[in-house]
């Protein structure tokens, strides 16, 4: 079955250069993977473009037909792209093979990850067409200055992985302008008592009893744990593709080249990884 990675997240999380990023290294290892740009409100590439659903529907052009705004037509063209699922994307699809790797790079609005219908029947779909899918979340590490801007980005990736049921990794992007690394390490596999004692230190007593619950909404759910990604680092790429493969059992089944079979063998070098 062909493999594809959803990249989401927030607006200007860096989605587009993990697409970027992840393309440029897969072209060096020998892997082929196209980039399918899902946002209609992007404006250029970095990335040769497979497909573009700016050729389905225009945002400038709803955004004067329709008099909506921005936030609006973008909607609005997500809603048209949902529509035009069975023929326009269907198309774009057509010869992809079982080890063919397909990156989309999608909208920053996070109400098509959290409640919007799009992206659950676009995923749906492409699980009906036999696609194998894992949902990558970008969280900008910059973010990632306390407990609480950390939690509300937690609840956001979780609401994601709610709603699009799918293999999920989340990755903290632009850890190469961190000046001290080492900082991201609390947050990679939280522990989320920390997180809520940090939060009932800072805020008014009352919310002690929601910061707990909070934590334990997190904990219950277990699901939450964070890949940083260091762009200006091959192995850090490398560590990043080979975390998706493992979503999603990519090269289980196939004698196919992945990222797992690069340089030494059958795992990738992580001894240079750590963040410190
Ligand atoms: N240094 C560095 N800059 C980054 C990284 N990721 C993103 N950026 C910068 O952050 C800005 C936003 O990045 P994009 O990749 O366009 O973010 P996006 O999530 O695609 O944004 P939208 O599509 O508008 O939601 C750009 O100026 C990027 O160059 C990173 O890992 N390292
Ligand atoms: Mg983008």
């Amino acid at each position: 079955m062909p493999y594809a990675q959803l990249v989401v997240g927030p607006a200007g999380s860096g989605k587009s250069t993990y697409c970027y990023n992840i393309h440029q290294h897969c072209a060096s290892i020998g892997r082929t993977v196209h980039v399918i740009n899902l946002d209609p409100a992007a404006d250029d590439f970095r990335y040769p473009v497979t497909a573009d659903v700016r050729e389905l529907i225009s945002l400038e052009d709803v955004m004067e037909e329709e008099d909506l705004g921005p936030n609006g037509a973008l909607m609005f063209c997500m809603e048209y792209f949902e529509d035009n699922m069975d023929d326009w994307l269907a198309e774009q699809l057509e010869g992809y093979t079982e080890d063919d790797m397909v990156i989309f790079d999608c909208p920053g609005q996070l109400e098509l990850y959290s409640h919007h219908t799009a992206f659950r029947s676009f995923t749906k779909q492409m699980m009906n067409w036999g696609w194998r899918m894992v949902c990558v979340y970008v969280l900008d590490s910059q973010f990632i200055t306390d407990g609480s801007k950390f939690i509300a980005g937690c609840l956001q990736a979780q609401s994601a992985m709610l709603h699009l049921e799918l293999p999920h990794v989340n990755v903290f992007s632009k850890v190469d302008m961190l000046e001290d690394k080492t900082v991201l390490d609390p947050y990679l596999t939280p522990d989320h008592t920390a997180l809520a004692d940090e939060l009932d230190e800072r805020m008014d007593p009352k919310y002690r009893k929601l910061n707990r619950a909070i934590a334990s909404v997190m904990e219950d759910f277990s699901l939450i744990s964070f890949v940083p990604l260091d762009i200006s680092d091959e192995d850090s790429l490398q560590f990043m593709l080979y975390q998706c493969d493992c979503a999603i059992g990519y090269g289980e089944d196939a004698d196919v080249r992945t990222s797992r079979d690069v340089e030494h063998g059958d795992e990738p070098d992580m001894s240079n990884l750590s963040l410190e």
